[in-house]
């Protein structure tokens, strides 16, 4: 039987993918808690649902065959005990002990048929839900103090960060930010139980109980051998030399580089996708406010050591230089983002220029909104298929970051 997860490379054609359909999580932004929930504005639900609706329309067009995490979610918690432990662990993750009793908003979560249960738990748990008669602290009858029992999660429909597919197996990410920790949560256990998954090994190279955070945005799959990771604002060092290890000394994994790029931690540039992403074999989209006044930038490349718990790392200053040699390219194009203008280039970075999700070598998606960075990668010969972005850009996140590719064809 064909393996559930397969991806070596980020250009591949992409045959299975993995989206969320922003949902009720959305209507639960208010501008108090719109920087905790990592957002800059509040999304029109209508015509986001509408936008996402048409990005994962276009994918099916190109034959690709579209999963949603709701779906899969609702449809790994059929057994009761495990559907049970799921809520706890959210419960418990959640931070809310302290608030209305455990077993109160236990009792509610698990009132609702699978699939409510799922968009209750995505999209959060307001005080005013729950009867008066079940309150007991004065916390709990003060609703414009704190309004939820349990964050709403408007972040997932961005399925890049929370796990990312690396071969035939995956890294279940510790996230750094506490509005997302829980996101991975669902990954766990769709891998676990979901009967598309369940039966088969899948390796998981990293997990999100590793103590230092990882998010998919940073990790890029560059051929079947090596991988590229930023060190950003959201992964840190330390796990990406665990899962470097890991994935060394795995005899299931074909990874021998780890390209680890550091980038700006600042929150334009969260992930290493939001400023550079791969869009045919000798093609990259960048954002030169990544790279020094040189061109310079700073780069390790991680590689096995004399032994399993010891990398030989070596430093670069050239990105460019470091992608022709881990991919042994005599030459290749890193395509500005905004095509270099100072102005155009901040602007379209912003709404996710450089976040291109290919799918096939030399075939990408964009937002149609970034018409500067669409001309210059179509200059270059790239087959750009342009979706809606007026609603879905406000959460921060381009077309790469609002996918989790689950099967590409090996280039
Ligand atoms: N890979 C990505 O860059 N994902 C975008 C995530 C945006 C989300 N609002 C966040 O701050 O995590």
């Amino acid at each position: 039987m064909k393996h559930p997860l397969h991806v070596t490379s980020e250009i591949g054609e992409l045959q299975t993918v993995l989206l969320k359909r922003p949902g009720f999580e959305l209507e639960n932004l208010t501008p108090d808690y719109l920087q905790q929930l990592l957002f800059d504005d509040i999304p029109y639900l209508p015509v986001i649902q509408q936008e996402h609706d048409y990005f994962a329309q276009t994918l099916r067009n190109r034959g690709i065959e579209v999963l949603y995490l709701e779906k899969l979610a609702s449809e790994a918690l059929v057994d009761k005990n495990i559907k049970e432990e799921f809520v706890c662990r959210i419960l418990e993750e959640g931070k809310t002990e302290g608030n209305v009793s455990h077993q109160t908003l236990k009792d509610y979560l698990l009132s609702f048929s699978n699939e409510d249960l799922i968009q209750k738990i995505m999209g959060g748990v307001r005080k005013n839900e729950i009867e008066t008669s079940k309150k007991a602290q004065l916390y709990e009858f003060m609703e414009d103090h704190y309004p939820f029992y349990l964050d709403p999660m408007p972040n997932l429909y961005f399925t890049r960060d929370p796990a990312a597919v690396i071969g035939d197996g995956l890294t279940i990410n510790k996230m750094r930010e506490p509005a997302r920790r829980r996101e991975s949560l669902f990954m766990e256990y769709i891998i676990k139980y979901h009967p598309r998954f369940a039966t088969h090994h899948v390796p998981v190279w990293l997990d999100r109980n590793y103590k230092f955070p990882i998010e998919g945005g940073d990790e890029l799959i560059l051929n079947e051998e090596t991988i590229a990771i930023g060190v950003s604002a959201r992964t840190s060092a330390k796990a990406i030399e665990r899962l470097a290890l890991n994935l060394f000394k795995n005899p299931d994994a074909s990874f021998k580089k780890v390209l680890a790029i550091e980038i700006p931690k600042c929150r334009a540039f969260m992930h290493l996708d939001t400023v550079f992403t791969m869009v045919d074999y000798d093609k990259f989209t960048i954002h030169p406010a990544i790279q020094g006044p040189q061109g310079n930038m700073n780069i390790y490349i991680l590689e096995k050591g004399p032994d399993e718990e010891t990398l030989k790392i070596s430093h670069r200053t050239s990105l460019m230089e470091s992608l022709k040699e881990v991919l042994g390219l005599k030459d290749l194009v890193l395509i500005p983002c905004g095509g270099g203008d100072a102005i155009a280039s901040a602007r379209e970075q912003w709404n996710d220029g450089s976040n291109t999700l290919a799918i096939a070598p030399g075939v990408v998606v964009t937002y149609d909104r970034n018409y500067v960075s669409n001309a210059l990668l179509r200059e270059h010969g790239i087959e750009v298929i342009e979706v809606l972005s007026s609603e879905l850009s406000r959460g921060r996140g381009g077309p790469r970051c609002m996918s989790m590719p689950i099967v590409r064809k090996d280039i």
